[in-house]
């Protein structure tokens, strides 16, 4: 019921590029093939598991698909429909993005469940996990660089989009964290992957199956909330009062908030480091890993050049870096940061998606690192949601601008010391001991954001430029 391959391969080239998971925008695609396709289920509706390679620049990357296929498309799945609807291409199938379809994913949580293999994708069931299989799903709607579907409020299965080689970050470090007992991470249930290529090599992690934490709200929600009362308790200009409120003033205040957060991300520090165990680095590879910093700084000066003004400072940051480099101990840490990858439960703070920056290579990825650029990444979300709002409303008065601009300042200063505060007493690394360490690698992530929103995000690269406008200053 597939149409023919050359029609299949330039629907999927011409729809690939407007998804928002997709990992090269910035190039065209310069080659596209079906790697694998499995079918999953045959018939009307049929379910085929495509893995598509995509060249670019030279380099090949994996994706993976979930493709629908129906003779007739229901209105409600119209919009995941990928090329032409089928009158235009003279084809009787109608091709669509099959991780909309309820229909069709149940499939995965009954393989999931039933520990299957079809073709080369195997389905795994962690020890004693009895999985349910009445639950349809439906894909969460958050900014994501890979799909998530919800399983009624049990579970949430995320499918990887660019896959990796081996075994994904995530779910290599969640089920380690899970089987030492951490409960800052959701318990891993199941996970798919697809049989190695070739003998010895390792398999490539398709999805992974967690508990949904239903009642979780993300940190980045609760920041804004936080961020748009204190904004409400601006008085109106002239009055010179507003300079004196202090941020614990605003009815959400997020201190305490930010403070338990910090003493969370210390608790699954430590739990890394006894899951995976901590080396230390002589004080050459600081260097070099300052060098580093400095030679992306360029790169994305050339990329973005609104960074231009500030590479001065930065460079600075970094050549004290290299300056004051002593030896370093590094483990496995969580590698993207930021309040979007934080979920407060009843019961705390839970951390997600360990599967480092997007855009970073693989090797990047599983570099080890000191534990403070964990906790650079998240103060720099500070400085992001402090101002978000600002930045990106477009019905800001001017007049208002310098005094919310002030009061962003106020209220990221007061969520950032608060953090350290928690992270500190929790046991880790004190960050104020460490402010040449963690300056540096708060720039690093300030550059790495910078070029991640000229190309992901344009309409956001403001709110990483101001917030450098502000620490460079
Ligand atoms: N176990 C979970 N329980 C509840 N919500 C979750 C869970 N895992 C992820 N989420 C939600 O999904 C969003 C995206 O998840 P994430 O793992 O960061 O995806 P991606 O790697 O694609 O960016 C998170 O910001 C969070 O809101
Ligand atoms: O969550 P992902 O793994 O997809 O991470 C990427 O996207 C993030 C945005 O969705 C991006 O985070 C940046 O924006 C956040 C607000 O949306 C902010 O809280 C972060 O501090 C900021 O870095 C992340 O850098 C990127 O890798």
């Amino acid at each position: 019921m597939l149409p023919p391959e050359s029609d299949l391969v330039r629907d999927l080239a011409e729809w690939l590029p407007r998804q928002r998971w997709f990992g090269g925008k910035d190039g065209p695609i310069d080659d596209l093939s079906i790697g694998t396709a499995t079918e999953l289920l045959p018939g009307d509706p049929a379910l085929h598991h495509l893995i598509l390679d995509v060249r670019q620049n030279g380099e090949t990357d994996q994706y993976q698909v979930l493709l629908g296929v129906r003779r007739d498309l229901p209105d409600r799945l119209r919009y995941a429909e990928i090329g032409a609807p089928a009158g235009g291409r003279g084809a009787k199938a109608r091709l669509y993005d099959a991780v909309h379809d309820p229909d069709l994913t149940r499939i995965l949580l009954n393989e999931l469940a039933g520990g299957a293999s079809i073709g080369p994708l195997r389905f795994h069931h962690a020890d004693g996990a009895r999985i349910r299989t009445d639950l349809a799903s439906l894909p969460i709607t958050a900014e994501q660089s890979n799909t998530s579907l919800l399983f009624g409020d049990a579970y949430i299965c995320k499918l990887f989009r660019r896959l990796s080689r081996g075994v994904n970050l995530d779910l290599e470090v969640n089920l380690a964290l899970t089987r030492g007992g951490c409960t800052h991470v959701p318990a891993v249930h199941g996970w798919i992957e697809l049989e190695p290529h070739g003998k010895g090599e390792p398999p490539i992690t398709l999805g992974l199956l967690s508990d949904y934490l239903h009642t979780g709200a993300d940190g980045w929600s609760l920041a804004i909330a936080s961020v748009r009362d204190w904004y409400a308790h601006t008085p109106p200009p002239g009055d010179d009062e507003w300079a004196e409120l202090d941020a614990s003033a605003a009815g959400g205040d997020f201190a305490a908030e930010a403070e338990r957060l910090g003493a969370a991300t210390a608790e699954v520090h430590r739990a890394l480091a006894d899951a995976f165990g901590v080396t230390v680095v002589p004080a050459g590879e600081v260097r070099a890993m300052a060098a580093r910093m400095n030679a992306e700084l360029t790169g994305t000066c050339r990329a973005v050049p609104g960074l231009a003004p500030h590479a001065k400072a930065l460079t600075a940051a970094f050549l004290d870096l290299a300056a004051q480099a002593e030896p370093l101990p590094v483990q496995r840490v969580h590698g993207d940061y930021h309040l979007g990858q934080v979920l407060r439960t009843e019961s705390g703070w839970t951390l997600l998606d360990f599967e480092g920056e997007p855009a970073r290579t693989q090797t990047e990825r599983r570099a080890l690192a000191h534990p403070l650029r964990d906790v650079a990444g998240m103060l720099r979300s500070f400085e992001y949601a402090a101002r978000f709002l600002i930045t990106k409303s477009a019905s800001v008065p001017t007049e208002s601008g310098p005094w919310l601009e002030t009061r962003a300042e106020a209220w990221a200063a007061r969520n950032r010391a608060a953090f350290c505060r928690g992270y500190a007493a929790a046991g880790g690394p004190d960050p104020a001991a460490h402010a040449v360490l963690i300056r540096a690698f708060e720039f690093e992530k300030a550059v790495y954001e910078v070029r991640y929103e000229a190309r992901n995000r344009p309409a956001w690269l403001p709110v990483p430029l101001k917030s450098l406008a502000h620490l460079t200053a």
